[in-house]
């Protein structure tokens, strides 16, 4: 039996600055837990039985046409500006033409040493193999820009972090991995004729329509604005919103400490080494902005004309917080059945975000239960859930089929953190039965499941577990 990718390798055909080719460290004993098999006929691969799957997506056999490189980049991690980072333990095997014609990114993660591993293994553990795996496959099936899951595979050998766990390769799918400390890279080393490639590169694949760094730079911040408002819609917080975990393609990446809020407050935070809430919910939407300056910046040498270059993206830079109000009011306004939501519409979504976070409701239930007449059930003050729904009534009164437009929207199923950290925990004992359950009823979060009732139930306090970097 063999396996057939149908390898079309660019990133490979960039100068050799732009990666350190190598070939993935083997492992002891791989074993396949999960194969996406849907995501493998989208991308043309064929052939498949698990022996090799496993052989190949834990990094011991190198399929032909895989011209395997690590790529590097820089970034700001919570601020500080890191001039060297790249994929210290992940391997770009190549890339393939999709179905839809779109060129998408085949990478493991997890794969062994590289030359940027700086005093890291290369290795990646278990439970975060299968967090990823999880929540980018949740994350894809509420609609949202994202890498995509294609497989997970335990390698049978332990990786130590503060304990001894088991290791696993993780392989992504994405339609590009290129972040914005790729830019910083090339800008901080003041390697143009780099900086102009890369430049060329992203654009081509990326934003054919685009010509300009300052359309291109315009187009980015579009994409993020969409995407964090629509993170914040869903509950979710990234966690590690540093700039190398920012795509130029608005595809959301690196799941590492992130998590769906379950009682809904502005300064949720899950990440345990997010001690200062830089990262925390709300913070999400003016954060991108700061992300999106530090890749204007790395974007003005691009520009002859400097001061020129500087003006605009400055001018692209300030709209972006509007963008985000503009595309927030959409997505929130759409919760709430509207079909085209009004800057006054802000008012009445405000009042039930503080309606929820002065009693801690669950935001997803509440959300959910809009539709169906029982989020007053959600709400701890009665009186002034009344009042307010009163208003949402006549608001809505004139909107045709509000429900069916909340229920495509406000999903029943989120990857809640407790159940992720359970299922983790019974993969570690062999057990992965947890992990295939979840994976198939977030599969289909907008549907009322019956029989997963019991996964939309919010955690107990005992069950309240922070995400944490422990063990990535
Ligand atoms: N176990 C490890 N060994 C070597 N390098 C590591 C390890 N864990 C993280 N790194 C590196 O540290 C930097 C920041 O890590 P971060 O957690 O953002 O990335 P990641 O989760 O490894 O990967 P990605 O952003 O590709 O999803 C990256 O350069 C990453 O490659
Ligand atoms: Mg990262």
């Amino acid at each position: 039996m063999t396996l057939s990718i149908p390898f079309d390798n660019s990133y490979a055909r960039l100068p050799d600055s732009f990666y350190a080719r190598l070939t993935p460290a083997r492992v002891a004993a791989p074993e396949l837990i999960a194969f996406n098999m849907p995501l493998a006929e989208e991308l043309g691969i064929s052939g498949t039985d698990d022996p090799l799957l496993a052989a190949i997506f834990g990094g011991n056999t190198l399929p032909e046409g895989a011209d395997a490189l690590a790529q590097i980049y820089a970034g700001h991690q919570f601020g500080g500006f890191s001039p060297q980072l790249g994929d210290g333990r992940a391997l770009l095997l190549g890339e393939v033409i999709d179905r839809s014609g779109t060129r998408r990114d085949i990478q493991l993660k997890g794969s062994g040493p590289t030359p940027f591993s700086r005093r890291g293994d290369g290795r990646a553990a278990l439970g975060p193999v299968l967090r990823e795996y999880l929540l980018s496959e949740a994350m894809h099936a509420l609609g949202v820009p994202t890498t995509r899951a294609l497989a997970a595979v335990r390698t049978g050998e332990d990786v130590y972090r503060e304990t001894i766990l088991p290791g696993a390769v993780f392989t992504r799918v994405a339609s590009s991995h290129i972040r914005v400390g790729t830019f910083q890279l090339f800008a901080s080393r003041q390697q143009y004729p780099e900086l102009q490639q890369l430049f060329e590169y992203t654009r081509d694949r990326h934003y054919p329509e685009t010509k300009t760094p300052g359309e291109l730079l315009a187009a980015v911040c579009q994409r993020q604005a969409a995407l964090v408002a629509q993170w914040m819609s869903l509950g979710f917080i990234h966690g590690v919103m540093n700039t190398d975990n920012c795509t130029l393609s608005g595809e959301t990446i690196d799941y590492g400490p992130c998590a769906f809020m379950d009682q809904y407050h502005p300064d949720t935070v899950y990440s345990s080494i997010d001690q200062h809430g830089r990262y925390a919910y709300q913070a999400q939407a003016d954060i991108i902005v700061w992300n999106m300056a530090q890749l204007a910046t790395a974007m003005v040498p691009l520009v002859q004309d400097q001061d020129a270059a500087v003006s605009e993206f400055t001018e692209i830079i300030n709209a972006m917080p509007n963008l985000i109000r503009g595309e927030w009011l959409n997505r929130f306004g759409a919760k709430l059945g509207l079909a085209a939501p009004q800057p006054e519409d802000a008012r009445l979504i405000a009042d039930l975000l503080h309606m929820m976070q002065a009693g801690g409701s669950d935001f997803t239930n509440t959300f959910r239960a809009l539709a169906s007449g029982s989020a007053r059930d959600e709400i701890t003050d009665r009186e002034s859930y009344d009042a307010w729904h009163a208003r949402w009534q006549e608001r809505i009164a004139s909107e045709a089929a509000p429900e069916a437009r909340m229920h495509a929207v406000n999903p029943a199923f989120i990857a809640r953190n407790h159940r992720v950290e359970q299922m983790i925990s019974a993969a570690l004992e062999g057990d992965d039965s947890l992990f295939h359950h979840l994976c198939a009823v977030l599969s289909r979060p907008y549907e009322d499941q019956p029989d997963a009732e019991e996964l939309r139930r919010p955690p107990l306090p005992s069950e309240v577990v922070q995400a944490t970097f422990c063990g990535t």
